[in-house]
């Protein structure tokens, strides 16, 4: 596995995807591609399909047409073992961050840790414990459940339970949902820090405006059953498409733009 990912394919890329419920088209000839290192913010209309894609993109769900490629590999050409090995290539934080209340933070990070590696009890501790420190949570937090947690502090045990595996993709699906600005920034910055520090790329499902304004390379706006446009901000914003001009030039769109948010893109392209 880590020979594909040291080849210049992108990391991920869909091309003519097709995907229903029955006759319920959600995606229909959808082209899109994640280039390495950038942090790619998806939005689209409620029910536009974005969690969908995303699944899709995961393996999840099987598409009924196209083909997802992986570091430029079709995954219905990979074996088991090269499937298994690319999942693990890949951390996913979904809404709510989805921990075993019945576990302690450490314990939840170990999850991954004891079903994909053969590492002794003691390392494994101590893996999940640098995990707690790189996502910013304080030492004592690896004891307690995620009860005695914030929403914030949740989504950051999330985050560093994704994190396990040292992944070189990061799926996000609205990360910064639920938290308060100063929590949300926050969450941005720490998204921002981690892409740098762990060489990650970054699929972000979003309708965080201040997010797309603050850390993403590139916005892929999800339309009409297809990736209308996927590109810098600035250009996307001026795309003439009745649902980007509602959502960027409605006031909370001019709120996050005059607050300042500024990209600070590393692999832009
Ligand atoms: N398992 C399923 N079976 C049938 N239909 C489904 C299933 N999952 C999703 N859908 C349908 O697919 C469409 C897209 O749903 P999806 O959850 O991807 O939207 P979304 O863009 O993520 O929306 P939101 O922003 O509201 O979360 C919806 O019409 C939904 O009802």
């Amino acid at each position: 596995m880590k020979a594909q990912i040291k080849n210049d394919a992108p990391p991920m890329e869909a091309r003519g995807l097709l995907t229903q419920f029955g006759a319920n088209v959600i995606h229909e000839n959808l082209d899109f591609r994640i280039n390495r290192g950038e942090i790619v913010g998806l939005v689209g209309g409620s029910g536009s399909g974005k969690s969908v894609l995303m699944n899709t993109m995961l393996g999840l769900k099987e598409p009924e047409g196209g083909v997802v490629r992986y570091f430029g590999e079709d995954r219905r050409d990979l074996s088991f073992e090269e499937r298994r090995a690319i999942n693990n290539e890949i951390g996913v934080l979904f809404q709510g961050g989805a921990l075993f209340s019945s576990l302690t933070v450490r314990q939840n990070i170990i999850v991954p840790l004891r079903e994909h590696t053969d590492l002794p009890e003691e390392l494994m501790c101590e893996l999940a414990d640098m995990k707690i420190h790189m996502v910013g949570l304080p030492p004592e937090s690896a004891t307690l459940y995620p009860s005695d947690l914030s929403g914030g502090m949740r989504k950051r045990a999330g985050l560093a339970r994704s994190l396990a595996l040292d992944p070189s993709l990061l799926f996000l699906d609205e990360p910064t949902a639920g938290l308060d600005p100063i929590g949300a920034h926050a969450f941005d910055e720490l998204i921002l820090g981690l892409r740098d520090a762990m060489n990650l790329t970054v699929l972000m499902v979003t309708h965080d405006l201040d997010s797309l304004y603050a850390i993403c390379d590139r916005v892929a706006v999800l339309v009409d059953k297809h990736i209308a446009i996927a590109d810098k901000l600035e250009k996307v914003q001026k795309y003439d498409h009745p649902w980007v001009k509602e959502y960027f030039d409605g006031p909370r769109s001019r709120a996050a733009m005059s607050a300042g948010g500024k990209s600070k893109t590393k692999a832009a392209n």
